[in-house]
């Protein structure tokens, strides 16, 4: 598939107004405070920002995996706040795909069976270009019949990439997909996230500590303090790693 045949134009989800609380009295957390971010067609976008600065939450409210407390979550045109939990689940798997940071394979399956089984369920027919697309640019082709212990962590991630996208959905969300991987593995996950976007217009939203990693993204978003502090497009380590050294400063003199 060339890019010309890619629709770069939309928006495939977007927080308006976003807050999520935990807790009440002393232990009340405002996690996110009036996020508002998009999401565009086509982007690969890494979220950063100290510990506890809301990036879970965020990814896990857009994703619908957990309720936002205020404003309003749209994937495509649905807003996610107006579903009822058997069309949110319904939504999930058909439009979200996801990779964690411990794979989440299943041990009985072989890497095929795990990266066909979110269709499966559904009782969806892979389609078998795309599945044969997906396979191929993740390097898997040889390994197909393995079971996770019989794959090094780097192809267990890549297992876990295919099986994210093989359904084609509307957005990926990725939260620290290299947290468990070394700095070998961790380039060819994210060489893989990469060129999906590239090459087949995949939108990939990626939590992630590691300005190497973020340096893979078109446009890195900064959170602290449950706000969208900052954002930069067209990162490379240095720059990123620059501007987290800046946060720092600023953290240590209020
Ligand atoms: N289930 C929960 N109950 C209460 N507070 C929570 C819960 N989940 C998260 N929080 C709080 O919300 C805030 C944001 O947490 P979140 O996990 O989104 O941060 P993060 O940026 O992803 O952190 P890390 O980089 O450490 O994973 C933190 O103060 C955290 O303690």
């Amino acid at each position: 598939m060339t890019t010309s045949t890619l629709d770069l134009t939309g928006t495939a989800a977007r927080a308006v107004h976003l807050s999520k609380v935990y807790g009440t009295g002393d232990t009340r957390v405002v996690a996110l405070d009036d996020v508002s971010v998009d999401f565009a067609t086509g982007q690969y976008t890494a979220i950063m920002g100290p510990s506890g600065s809301g990036k879970s939450t965020l990814m896990h409210c857009v994703a619908g995996l957990d309720d936002a407390t205020g404003g309003s979550i749209l994937i495509g045109d649905t807003d996610l706040t107006s579903l009822n939990d058997k069309a949110l689940t319904r939504l999930r798997r058909d439009k979200i795909g996801f990779i964690f940071q411990s794979f989440n394979l299943l041990p009985t399956l072989t890497a095929l069976e795990n990266i066909t089984l979110p269709m499966d369920i559904a009782g969806r027919k892979p389609d078998k270009e795309w599945l044969d697309t997906v396979i191929d640019t993740v390097g898997l082709r040889d390994r197909l019949g393995h079971k996770p212990t019989q794959l090094s962590g780097g192809q267990q991630q890549r297992v876990a990439c295919a099986r994210a996208l093989a359904s084609r959905p509307q957005i990926v969300f990725a939260d620290e997909p290299t947290g468990n991987l070394d700095s070998r593995a961790g380039a060819e996950v994210l060489g893989f996230l990469r060129r999906s976007v590239r090459e087949m217009g995949q939108t990939i939203v990626m939590v992630t500590h590691d300005p190497v990693a973020a340096a893979y993204a078109d446009r890195v978003l900064f959170l602290a303090d449950g706000r969208v502090v900052d954002e930069m497009a067209a990162p490379t380590a240095e720059s990123v790693l620059e501007r987290m050294k800046q946060f720092d400063g600023l953290g240590r003199r209020s």
